[in-house]
């Protein structure tokens, strides 16, 4: 379902349906088999942006995808969240699929937490009564129980976030694709964020998160990680190898500025 918000700005709650290959593997959320993107104008050249991207990231994990700016992960994020088609290339994106905002306020649109998180339930067949129940469940997931009746714009950008992610949630997503949700926020923020999404995941074995950040040490949450550059996954899997292989590269950039 794509909307508008007041703001005329692109809304997207839950994600209809779009073109993609069958499950690789019962075990497997997300997966994009030799992706490609390349945008073309009348003037200027084909500029690629992705270059023969493969991941793969089980059920029920906490995935986070690194990488410099302008590598290609937001792209490859829109990809996986159907937003955007690949040039080449395949994806499997279990259903229901959320993207959350790098900016919740390009979200979080209702006036009351409440009436957010019910926002998705709208064309559902639940009764009111159930919606009820979906909400309060959702808000809990996201430690936002006390908050049900709190005006939308007296929260701070973390707990935003979290209403979001509980949007998603009360509508039954089964992959939360998440685009760099606390690059603007404090750590007080950052932290619920992180917990709200690994409380999520750990109340279901069925959700499964991708998410894109900049901040090394938000991989100590991660169950795996992938690292990208110049449109390519470099490598995937264990956090602790990858934190290392990021680490490696930073300190080997510092050495040829010193030098
Ligand atoms: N529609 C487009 N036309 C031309 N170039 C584009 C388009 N969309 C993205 N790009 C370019 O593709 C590259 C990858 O962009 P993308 O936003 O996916 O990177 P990113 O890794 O998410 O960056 P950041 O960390 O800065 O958010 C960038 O160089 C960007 O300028």
């Amino acid at each position: 379902m794509n909307v508008s918000s007041p703001l005329g700005l692109p809304l997207v709650r839950s994600i209809s349906p779009s073109r993609s290959i069958a499950s690789p593997d019962p075990g497997i959320s997300i997966a994009a088999r030799n992706v490609n993107f390349a945008v073309s104008s009348r003037l200027g050249p084909v500029v690629q942006i992705l270059k023969e991207c493969s991941i793969s990231v089980p059920t029920g994990e906490l995935w986070m995808l690194l990488g410099p700016n302008g590598c290609g992960k937001s792209t490859l994020l829109k990809i996986l969240a159907g937003l955007l088609t690949p040039t080449k290339g395949e994806v499997y994106v279990r259903r229901p699929r959320s993207f959350v905002f790098q900016n919740p306020d390009h979200q979080v649109v209702m006036p009351t937490v409440e009436a957010d998180v019910a926002f998705g339930l709208g064309k559902s067949r639940c009764s009111p009564d159930q919606v009820r129940l979906k909400v309060s469940k959702a808000l809990s997931s996201v430690g936002m129980s006390d908050y049900m009746q709190r005006p939308i714009q007296t929260l701070s950008g973390g707990q935003k976030q979290r209403v979001a992610i509980a949007g998603a949630l009360a509508e039954a997503c089964k992959v939360l694709l998440l685009d760099e949700l606390t690059t603007f926020l404090d750590e007080t923020d950052q932290m619920g964020v992180i917990k709200a999404v690994k409380n999520c995941l750990d109340e279901s074995n069925e959700v499964t998160a991708l998410w894109v950040t900049h901040r090394l040490e938000e991989l100590e949450y991660a169950d795996g990680a992938i690292y990208m550059e110049d449109g390519k996954v470099l490598c995937y899997g264990d956090p602790v190898k990858i934190t290392e292989f990021i680490k490696a590269k930073q300190a080997a950039y510092i050495d040829q500025i010193n030098s």
